[in-house]
């Protein structure tokens, strides 16, 4: 399909998408599957933040992070590791890893699964319409048959913290797309974001001070997982402070002079730049929503099938980021998959099937979303940690298990460090979450993903049999523990 030309008609359509991050693709592509003329609206890069700005990026930077920590693990390589990374190589890597910020694949396979694409900034202009603002200063207006589906995603949330906007912080953006690594780095922040990027740019030469609000890091996650993961940044050179609160911020000079940093506690630090990562915001303050009875810059609460549920008549879907489920590509990207059938199901008059774990409705969101942390050591997880079975009042067996002890992690490096833990359910006998901790477990999680949608019994786990010597042995330790 060719892009759009502007005009002042309105234009139908059976479905609109505003936002073309990796869930808008995937539910425009689903939708049109289903046989429904579809649009998409995008105003920046189609494939958003994750391809240009998080997740490419981010990880591209962290992969000869990781490999070489790895690699100082094997005798043999350990000498020829042992050196600097190449930085000029590594931004190269991440630049090509970020298509160099264009777009043109993506509109290709856009034109191959036939959606049609306006580029500019969409907004709701009441029921069922759109009006796409173009950089040319036109406005496009657009009218769906069945659905509109805002899949706009988030920003950088930025704290009220004085004298903020005067430093010019980096937010995740910048982390992830720097062409140089600042002398010094101080992190506002302990999630994700935060220990990542403190793990990317110590690596690259700088010297990164995290100033963490609570007393851990990864707080979501078990508590080992916070433990090991700032031992990791420990060892590389990174000062964590935990319990820390910036009071205060100023930069000298216009631009690139040292940002003063004010601690609650009245201690003073100095940085090259600073990094916001104090999670996210919802793009919803200039989509509309006034318009359809919604308050802006709010996050959009959806039902399982992807409605929202504020809105009458069911024409408004709330997909992705914006939805606060699970802000994570691959489950945006499965709540794509899920929002696509069942638009595509009302409107051809079939049956939806929403009831849990049904074909249209999004039951992993609550039961089974995987992450995994790209640090030294990487942190993957899946389904409930202890804190949130608590929490939740639910009754689980807890068992951790030392993947020290493994012949596989013997295998995979010396002095190999790496922690599990497994909570089964003890009524229906099944597992309801998993915590790895150790150098590759990323690639282990999704053993644990299948064990709890799937909801596998122990019984039938024990003859899943792990390959020796592999890490994931530790499903076999897990389960000779849990029977004592
Ligand atoms: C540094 C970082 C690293 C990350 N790493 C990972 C990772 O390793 N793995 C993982 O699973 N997740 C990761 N994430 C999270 C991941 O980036 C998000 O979950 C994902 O991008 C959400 O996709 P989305 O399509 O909902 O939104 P987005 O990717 O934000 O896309 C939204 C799109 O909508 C467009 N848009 C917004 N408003 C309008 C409008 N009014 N009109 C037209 N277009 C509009 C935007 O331009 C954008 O293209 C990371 C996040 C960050 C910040
Ligand atoms: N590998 C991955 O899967 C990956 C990588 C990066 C990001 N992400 C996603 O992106 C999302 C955003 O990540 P994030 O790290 O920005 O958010 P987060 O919610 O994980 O962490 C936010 C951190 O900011 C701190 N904070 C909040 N307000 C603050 C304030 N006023 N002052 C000081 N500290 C403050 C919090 O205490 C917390 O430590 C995450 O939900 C995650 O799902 C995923």
């Amino acid at each position: 399909m060719q892009e759009a030309a502007t005009s002042e008609a309105t234009r139908e359509y059976d479905v609109i998408v505003v936002g073309a991050g990796p869930v808008g693709e995937n539910v425009a592509e689903r939708t049109r599957a289903a046989g429904l003329r579809t649009v998409i609206v995008e105003r920046e890069l189609l494939g958003g933040e994750c391809s240009f700005w998080a997740c490419e990026p981010s990880k591209a930077l962290l992969r000869p992070v990781v490999a070489r920590a790895d690699a100082l693990r094997i005798p043999g390589l350990r000498a020829a590791a042992a050196g600097p990374l190449d930085v000029d190589a590594v931004l190269a890597h991440r630049d090509r890893m970020s298509s160099h910020w264009k777009d043109d694949s993506q509109v290709d396979w856009l034109d191959s699964v036939s959606v049609d694409l306006v580029r500019g900034h969409g907004r709701l202009d009441g029921p069922r319409r759109v009006a796409v603002r173009t950089a040319q200063g036109d406005t496009v207006h657009l009218t769906a048959r069945h659905a509109v589906v805002l899949s706009t995603g988030t920003s950088a949330a930025t704290p009220p913290i004085p004298g903020l906007d005067s430093v010019r912080p980096w937010t995740s953006r910048e982390a992830t797309t720097s062409d140089r690594a600042p002398g010094r780095l101080a992190v506002i922040g302990g999630g994700v974001v935060a220990v990542e990027m403190a793990t990317a740019w110590q690596a690259l030469g700088s010297q990164v001070t995290m100033l963490v609000l609570e007393d851990g890091l990864l707080q979501r996650m078990e508590p080992f997982a916070g433990e090991m993961v700032a031992d990791g940044l420990r060892e590389a050179g990174v000062d964590i402070r935990f319990a820390t609160s910036v009071k205060h911020l100023t930069r000298e000079g216009d631009t690139d002079g040292a940002v003063h940093i004010t601690l609650a506690n009245g201690e003073e630090l100095e940085a090259d730049e600073i990094l916001l990562a104090t999670g996210r915001a919802p793009r919803t303050s200039d989509v509309g929503l006034e318009t359809v009875g919604l308050t802006p810059g709010d996050w959009l609460g959806v039902d399982d099938t992807f409605r929202v549920t504020a809105v009458p008549d069911g024409w408004l879907y709330a997909v992705g980021d914006v939805n606060r489920r699970a802000l994570l590509t691959h489950q945006g990207k499965y709540q794509a998959r899920i929002a696509g059938a069942v638009i595509g199901a009302r409107a051809a008059g079939e049956p939806v099937d929403d009831s849990p774990w049904g074909a249209h409705a999004a039951t992993a969101d609550t039961a089974a979303v995987p992450q995994v942390v790209f640090t030294v050591p990487e942190a993957a997880a899946v389904g409930l940690t202890v804190q949130e079975a608590e929490r939740t009042g639910r009754r689980v067996d807890v068992v951790d298990y030392d993947l020290a002890r493994l012949a596989g992690a013997h295998q995979y490096g010396e002095g190999y460090r790496g922690r599990a833990r497994m909570l089964v359910d003890p009524e229906r006998g099944t597992v309801v979450g998993v915590t790895f901790v150790g150098p590759g477990v990323g690639e282990l999680l999704h053993s644990a993903t299948i064990a709890v949608a799937g909801e596998v019994p122990l019984e039938r786990l024990w003859h899943a049999v792990p390959a020796f010597p592999t890490i994931s042995e530790v499903w076999l330790r897990l389960l000779e523990t849990h029977r004592g």
